[in-house]
């Protein structure tokens, strides 16, 4: 019958399946008998009579009758509890024998058929070093037990039935709230590892017993147990027991001692009993019990520390407290600021742990929710806005959703990462200050809810190398096997109480109730439901379970079939203040209390594996762990990272190229710009060289012209001045050849104003041969002038054409400087290229007015010759008889009186214009002075000489 305690008086009339320690609890104080030292075979030194009364093992001790309810099932119990044994002295070398075995020592089981392939307990595998457990042995056996003496035989219950291993193994709904994560913020835990440090209080002022224990694996443990007992606790880890702590703890009576209430109570903590002598009466063995003297540090080393551990290590533990409304679960779970609970203990372990080893790394984040009135809420989500009427608005309903990979989870549901127990106590202390409370007949801060503060631990082999190695080889920081994600579920359950006068406080006490019925029956069904799956192994177990009868019951579910590890620690308090009547009901309900521990302990079987580790983002762990996504986000930013910095190298390499490229075209630009320029220059140079040139050509000509018309003194150049002069004329195509006469009537034109020594200049040859030709030909001159106009005229054609091209290059000139300037390159204006452009410009224009002088020069020559000629020709016409003769006879007359300091020559014509002046022949003399002063003066007016204003004629040049 599953709604009845298990109470067998004598369970230990069952063989015994072999010694069973209990879970090493420390505690400092001394006990004549511990219940794990009386099971192991150094029990034979604890001669103690007294316990022996007690705690007997049945294989040791004589049958006793006295097994009754539950002779069947305890045959199945791995341990009989103490007092179950027959009273008298433990035989030599016996010992006590705790009554719930939770498989502390994985040693070879006696009785090989139940050890077979289960693995050790998690919850087992701590045991306490070697030194601490002599110590207990030792003073077990050394100290009587202060109890003893009180011990009467009883009912004992017992949770030790044996069952088939059950098959559940349901996805644990603490895996599931990686959707709803809200982290307020991120980071990887990775702290130092200072030298351990082992103290779980969180004040560090709490040096618990616990933290005395050497921590070991499974086998390790295993090893040790071989060591120090020859118990055999296989037969509880078969059936998963050992990973399901059931502690009671007892509250001190505040009121008026009542010595009738508290007699009929016997709590032995050191052999994890309860007696209660009343009616009912019976004992109660759990694997801890702690009395009114222990504080919260012994109840958490004795009921969560290796739990919490196991967390760390990869299993999901819950520990939660159950209680009648006062009796202390908030006491023990939170704790005071002297005295702190299991939470803030853990989380000072859940630290220490992380110190202590260096080679994971952890992420840790938490949340925190309350079923209230059957709805769940958040208690991190901050404060409840309230609305009309200060009633609170309504708050986003959480909801429990399900799925295969991720169990039962609570969804939206705030996570917080927290990098310190600090960070983590204050986001708790948020939660409790959120969590609702009230004032009760009991209770003056009663909880109205289910609190449950879950902790969910990811953590990753660490790589060796840190950050820098990852990044060398990534195939190395995935290698050490991907993150592991555990839960640890802490919870405070609200209490059963009595129906209250206040309405609201009764609508909350009948959903407090309702919940904890549930969680009552589920529990005592687990016990059905596996007898059914030993006989019958069946695929739907668990269907029948009201699991979603309450939320409570819904949230507990993958703790309660099996997949985590359970602790569960119930309060009672054994005085009662006041009437007879609340003493009775407070009876009744520690009584309740205690069987629904011993339910518990029975019932609830738990095959917690440790988590897989996953790699990457596949399977179960991988798909919600934040420490995979991080990685994973810390891998692609750090490759994001890496291509913008090869596309910035590529731009920047692209962009340099363009500037090359920039650099490149302007610098064509400047050359080209630079070879116009230079090609400007150089027309221009040309255009001026050319010019020059032309000028000097121009100006040779003009030169030779004034020769071969003044210079006659000798033949060669007469000759030669004659032939450019000839050429000159020819060229202009209105001279003939006779121009030869015309010459030498202009040298002798030049004598009167040199000297007369023309006049001994020989003539004859050439009057001989030439002079009637050329008397013929030019006559009286006339000819010799005109082809003197036409050759002017033709040389003033010449320079009008030759000031034309200038004028036209000066003006391109002008305008490429101009197209220059206004490209802007203004600033270059008074360098020395453009300088130089400049004074060529002036010179041009200096050229160009010089140029427009001599023809002015020519134009008064002509006016000149013109007038001269008509002189000359009113001259003839008034009196000479024109005849040649007497031309050439004055001619020679005037030769020998003029000529006579000048050479003779033989072809020289100054001899031959010699003699008496006509008015005619003065008239050519003025004409042709007049011609050569202006010819003369034009030339060295050229040439910067200023020769013929200093009065000397050409022809003395020659001279
Ligand atoms: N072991 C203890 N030692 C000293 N004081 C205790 C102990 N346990 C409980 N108390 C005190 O008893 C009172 C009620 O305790 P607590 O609120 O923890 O009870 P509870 O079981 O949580 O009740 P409820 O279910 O109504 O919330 C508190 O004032 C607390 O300080």
């Amino acid at each position: 019958m599953t709604a009845t305690l298990p109470r067998p008086p004598r369970p230990s009339i069952a063989p015994p399946t072999g010694p069973l320690p209990s879970l090493p609890v420390p505690k400092s104080r001394s006990s004549n008998v511990s219940p794990a030292s009386a099971r192991t075979s150094s029990a034979s030194l604890l001669p103690s009579p007294a316990t022996s009364i007690r705690a007997v093992s049945s294989s040791a001790l004589p049958q006793r009758p006295i097994a009754k309810s539950h002779a069947n099932s305890a045959s199945n119990v791995p341990t009989l509890s103490a007092d179950n044994s027959p009273a008298g002295p433990l035989p030599p070398g016996k010992s006590l024998r705790k009554t719930i075995s939770i498989g502390a020592f994985p040693q070879p089981p006696r009785h090989v058929g139940r050890t077979a392939s289960h693995p050790p307990s998690p919850l087992s595998a701590v045991t306490p070093s070697n030194d601490t457990l002599n110590q207990r042995i030792s003073s077990g056996s050394q100290v009587p037990s202060r109890e003893s003496s009180l011990r009467k035989p009883g009912r004992v219950s017992t949770g030790g039935r044996m069952l088939a291993k059950s098959p559940l193994t349901p996805p644990s709904f603490f895996n599931g709230s990686g959707e709803s994560v809200a982290a307020a913020n991120s980071g990887h835990l990775s702290l130092p590892s200072p030298p351990q440090s082992r103290n779980s209080s969180a004040q560090g002022s709490y040096a618990t017993s616990a933290t005395t224990f050497e921590d070991v694996g499974d086998e390790e443990a295993r090893g040790r147990s071989d060591n120090k007992t020859n118990t055999d606790r296989h037969s509880t880890h078969k059936d998963g027991k050992g990973n399901v702590l059931v502690s009671v703890r007892v509250r001190p009576d505040v009121g008026a001692g009542d010595g009738k209430q508290e007699l009929e109570w016997d709590v032995n903590g050191k052999r994890s009993l309860i007696s209660y002598k009343g009616k009912e009466g019976g004992d109660y063995i759990y694997d801890n019990v702690f009395d009114t003297q222990d504080n919260n540090a012994r109840v958490y080393d004795g009921a969560a520390k290796r739990l919490v551990r196991r967390v760390m290590e990869g299993y999901h533990g819950t520990v939660f407290a159950y209680g009648m409304t006062g009796t202390g679960k908030t006491f023990s779970m939170q704790g005071t600021a002297t005295n702190p609970g299991v939470i803030p203990l853990a989380i000072t372990d859940i630290f220490s742990y992380i110190r202590e080893t260096p080679h994971r790394e952890f992420l840790l984040r938490v949340s925190y929710l309350e079923i209230y009135n059957e709805r769940i809420h958040d208690l991190l989500a901050g404060p409840i806005a309230t609305g009309l009427n200060n009633q609170p608005t309504q708050q986003e309903e959480i909801k429990l959703r399900e799925d295969s990979k991720r169990g039962v989870y609570a969804t939206p549901l705030k996570e917080e990462i927290v990098q310190s127990p600090t960070q983590l106590l204050r986001v708790i202390a948020r939660g409790d200050n959120a969590r609702r409370v009230a004032g009760t007949q009991f209770n003056a801060r009663s909880s109205r809810s289910h609190a449950v503060v879950q902790i969910v631990v990811e953590s990753r082999e660490r790589v060796p190398g840190g950050a820098a190695s990852m990044k060398e080889n990534k195939r190395v920081a995935m290698a050490p096997g991907g993150v592991r994600v555990s839960t640890l579920s802490l919870i405070d359950l609200a209490g059963s109480e009595k129906a209250a006068d206040n309405k609201e406080r009764r609508t909350e006490g009948s959903h407090i109730n309702k919940s904890l019925l549930t969680l009552g029956t589920v529990i005592a069904r687990l016990s059905s439901d596996k007898e059914k799956e030993k006989d019958k192994p069946s695929k739907d177990q668990g269907k029948h379970l009201p699991y979603r009868d309450s939320k409570l019951t819904r949230l507990l579910q993958p703790a309660l079939s099996g997949n985590s590890l359970v602790s569960i620690l119930c309060t009672i308090q054994t005085g009662s203040s006041g009437s007879v009547a609340a003493a009775h009901s407070h009876t009744g309900e520690t009584l309740n209390t205690l069987k629904f521990a011993s339910r518990a302990k029975n019932n609830i079987i738990s095959h917690a594996k440790k988590a897989d580790e996953s790699l990457g983002a596949g399977g179960d762990a991988g798909s919600r762990a934040l420490l995979d996504r991080y990685r994973i986000e810390i891998q692609e930013l750090r490759k994001q990272l890496e291509e913008q910095n090869k596309a910035k190298d590529t731009n920047s390499t692209k962009e340099e190229e363009k500037e090359r490229e920039k650099d490149e075209e302007e610098e064509k630009a400047r050359e080209l710009e630079e070879r116009h320029r230079h090609e400007e220059q150089m027309l221009e140079m040309q255009l001026a060289r050319t010019a020059l040139k032309e000028r000097i050509e121009h100006l040779n000509r003009l030169i030779l012209s004034s020769k071969s018309l003044g210079v006659n003194a000798t033949n060669r150049s007469f000759s030669s001045m004659s032939m450019q002069h000839r050429g000159s004329v020819l060229s202009n195509g209105d001279f003939r050849p006779s121009s030869i006469r015309s010459s030498t009537s202009h040298a002798t034109l030049e004598v009167p104003g040199n000297t007369g020594s023309q006049a001994t200049f020989p003539s004859v040859p050439l009057e001989g041969s030439d002079e009637g030709d050329s008397l013929g030909e030019n006559g009286d001159g006339t000819a010799s002038q005109s082809a003197q106009i036409h050759a002017l005229q033709s040389d003033l054609a010449d320079r009008n054409r030759y000031i034309a091209t200038l004028e036209k290059r000066l003006l391109q000139a002008r305008r490429s400087s101009h197209s220059r300037v206004s490209m802007g390159i203004s600033q270059k204006i008074g360098s020395s290229e453009d300088g130089g452009l400049i004074a060529i410009v002036a010179e041009k224009d200096a050229e160009i007015s010089n140029l427009r002088a001599q023809l002015d020069d020519k134009e008064k020559m002509i006016s000149a010759l013109t007038s001269a000629g008509k002189k000359r020709e009113t001259a003839n016409e008034v009196g000479s008889d024109g005849s040649p003769g007497s031309r050439r006879t004055s001619h020679q007359r005037s030769e020998g009186s003029t000529s006579s300091a000048k050479p003779k020559s033989p072809i020289s014509p100054v001899g031959f214009l010699s003699g008496p002046k006509t008015e005619r022949e003065l008239a050519d003399i003025t004409l042709t002075r007049m011609l050569d002063e202006m010819i003369s003066g034009r030339v060295n007016n050229a040439s910067g000489s200023r020769r013929v204003s200093e009065g000397l004629p050409v022809v003395s040049e020659d001279r």
